[in-house]
């Protein structure tokens, strides 16, 4: 499997000129959405005085990563934060930006890191829990860099949910929740972004001992039995 992570990496030097080109173009919408200050300190004091857990869930599109959540929410008292929900909420609460954040999901893009991280550390800031879920977040090794940035913060485990490409395409076919991003066009570009902006990512985690990978084709049953002891083997989860 690291073999395959390692080849997909060496896709990036193609692709990443015109990435980050495309990543500047749309930042300049979202600039001033851009200018708060990091206020986090390493002690979590806006996590009211409790240190943060975080946990971020990695996995391409339709991976499982959401199904998941919910189960380790259930048995281990976390608080889910979907990046992508949190994203979509902009756009249903038409702010500013949520026109902006529409085109870039509908393109299977990566919204501008600061405007994702300034969202999730809100609800963050706002949350009575320390333990986070942190779903379908950091999608790119800016994203991962902004929010060290911001947040002072780093996760204590990082799972990644890894499945065929295949599997992944029939399950967001099937979806069926009405998103603007789940249909064949717009899967095809974000499985190409998955692989070239968070395989990376994962890559990254996986040489820093953080990383827990999970076969993620099976029932959400059996998937969950391989997250189970990765939370389980921390004590004070248990509810
Ligand atoms: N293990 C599984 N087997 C089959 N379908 C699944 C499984 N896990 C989730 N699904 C379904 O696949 C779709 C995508 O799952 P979801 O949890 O939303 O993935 P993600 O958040 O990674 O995109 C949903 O319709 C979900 O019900
Ligand atoms: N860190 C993130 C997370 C999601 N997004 C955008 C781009 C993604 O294609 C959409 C949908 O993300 P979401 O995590 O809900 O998608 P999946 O659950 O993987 O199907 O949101 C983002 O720009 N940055
Ligand atoms: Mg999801």
């Amino acid at each position: 499997m690291w073999r395959r992570v390692a080849s997909l990496s060496s896709l990036i030097s193609s692709k990443r000129s015109s990435t980050l080109n495309q990543a500047a173009y749309s930042f300049k919408f979202f600039e001033s959405f851009t200018t708060e200050t990091p206020t986090q300190g390493k002690d979590g004091r806006f996590f009211k005085g409790k240190t943060p857990f975080i946990t971020f869930v990695l996995g391409g599109p339709g991976s499982g990563k959401g199904t998941q959540c919910e189960k380790i929410v259930e048995n281990f008292g976390f608080t889910h934060l979907s990046a992508g929900d949190l994203l979509r909420r902009e756009i249903i609460s038409n702010t500013e930006y949520g026109a902006k954040i529409l085109d870039t999901i509908k393109e299977g893009k990566i919204v501008p890191s600061e405007v994702t991280v300034k969202l999730i550390r809100k609800e963050m800031e706002s949350s009575d829990n320390y333990k986070f879920l942190i779903d379908g977040f950091p999608r790119s090794e800016e994203n991962r860099i902004a929010f060290e940035r911001i947040t002072e913060a780093d996760p204590d485990i990082v799972l990644f949910f890894d499945c065929p490409e295949e599997e992944m395409v029939k399950r967001v076919l099937n979806r069926n929740q009405g998103r603007v991003d789940d249909n064949i066009d717009t899967i095809r570009k974000r499985l190409k972004i998955f692989e070239s902006l968070n395989l990376p990512v994962v890559n990254y985690y996986s040489k820093r001992g953080k990383l827990y990978t999970i076969n993620a084709v099976g029932t959400a049953d059996e998937i969950f039995e391989q997250v189970r002891p990765v939370f389980a083997a921390h004590e004070e989860f248990s509810t």
